[in-house]
């Protein structure tokens, strides 16, 4: 386990140098790792960890959609595709990978078949912090473990396929077997990680809601949505509000903070442009803030775990969704966005 210094603050991570695939395939040799569910998740972990040379099967619903992208992408019913039930009593190490509402409707199944010794395996804290919520209560003698993608399944699977790797958090619940530190790092190198780095299931659970409805998802579209409205109102065209909002911020700006740091990103705009982000920045920063406590606050006291169960547990959750989504891509702001990705060169 390397310690590396993030600011002033040491921290365990486990890289690929240290802890090889070849090392994972050692660990995993005997095991065989059940995917339950083929969402978005399911599909990035499942794929890498079988061109990783694990032993891999999948368990979903016969009657979905998912069933049938299951068999397109290679998986073989009665081979290494079944239903939850008959995967989950294959497996010694169940990746519980169903949408948090799903595992909480499919754990007496799960939980039927967590037999001495198997491991049940989380990507999010969610199940086992809320579980006063979710009634997820393992037996004492599994191992139970996290690998939390920091990042979509699809962008797991495709940087993986690109020779990169996206960084994972694990985390140990419970080693029942002793196993429990090799199985969760081994799974999480097999799966496509970057690197690890070490948290509980209660601080992943509560940094990932946070960050999701925070600046990785809810806050970026509000602050583009503010911004876009208040240049519409004065008077600058759909393209121009775009442009200035959106689109130079992913096709320009953000490669470069990715690559060196905010101010790697300022050095390279103008002295006008770095004089007025530096300005401004702190004014945004205080105004946020605040919101920002209440969100915190409405994850910690799980308030935002219960909206989440009691939302996507009905069963019209997914039509309800995608109106949603449909109501935002129908915005103005985005059906600008498709006119200007249109125009950029490579979609041409
Ligand atoms: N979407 C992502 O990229 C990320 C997800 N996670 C976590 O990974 C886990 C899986 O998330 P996703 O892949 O987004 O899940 P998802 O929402 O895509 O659903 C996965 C599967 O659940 C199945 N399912 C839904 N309701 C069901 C039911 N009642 N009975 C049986 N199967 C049902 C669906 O058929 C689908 O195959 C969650 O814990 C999530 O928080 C963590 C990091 C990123
Ligand atoms: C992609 C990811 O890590 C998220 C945003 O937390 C999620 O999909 O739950
Ligand atoms: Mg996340
Ligand atoms: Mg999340």
């Amino acid at each position: 386990m390397a310690k590396l210094k993030f600011g002033e603050v040491e921290e365990n991570v486990v890289t690929r140098e240290e802890f090889p695939l070849a090392k994972a395939q050692e660990v995993l040799k005997g095991e065989t790792v059940a995917v339950i569910g083929y969402g978005v998740q399911g599909p990035g972990q499942s794929l890498n960890l079988r061109d990783n040379g694990i032993n891999v099967i999948i368990g979903q619903r016969k009657d979905s959609p998912t069933w049938e992208k299951a068999i397109a992408d290679g998986w073989v019913p009665g081979e290494t595709l079944f239903e939850i039930e008959e995967a989950a009593e294959k497996a010694t190490i169940i990746q519980y990978l169903l949408s948090d509402a799903a595992q909480i409707k499919v754990w007496p199944t799960i939980q039927k078949h967590l037999t001495p010794g198997k491991a049940l395996y989380f990507s999010h804290g969610f199940g086992i912090t809320y579980k006063e919520q979710t009634g997820i209560i393992p037996p004492a003698d599994v191992d139970v473990i996290l690998v939390a993608p920091k990042g979509s399944g699809t962008s797991l699977r495709r940087m993986f396929v690109q020779g990169r790797g996206l960084n994972s958090s694990y985390a140990i619940f419970q080693d029942a077997t002793g196993k429990a530190k090799d199985r969760v790092i081994a799974l999480g190198i097999a799966v496509g990680s970057g690197y690890l780095f070490e948290t509980d299931f209660n601080r992943e659970v509560s940094s990932d809601l946070t960050g999701e409805r925070g600046s990785l998802m809810g806050a970026i579209q509000g602050l583009f949505a503010a911004q876009y409205d208040v240049l519409r109102a004065h008077g600058h065209t759909p393209s121009e509000a775009f442009n200035e909002t959106v689109e130079e911020l992913t096709q320009s700006l953000m490669p470069l903070v990715a690559e060196n740091g905010m101010d790697w990103m300022y050095a390279n705009c103008s002295t006008t442009a770095q004089r007025g982000a530096l300005d401004w920045w702190k004014p945004f920063r205080d105004a946020i803030k605040p919101v920002v406590e209440k969100l915190y606050d409405s994850v910690v006291t799980g308030k935002e775990a219960a909206r989440s169960i009691d939302l996507n547990s009905q069963a019209d959750y997914r039509p309800k969704l995608e109106k949603e989504l449909e109501e935002l891509r129908n915005s103005e702001m985005w059906q600008a966005g498709k006119t200007v990705r249109t125009l950029r060169p490579e979609n041409n």
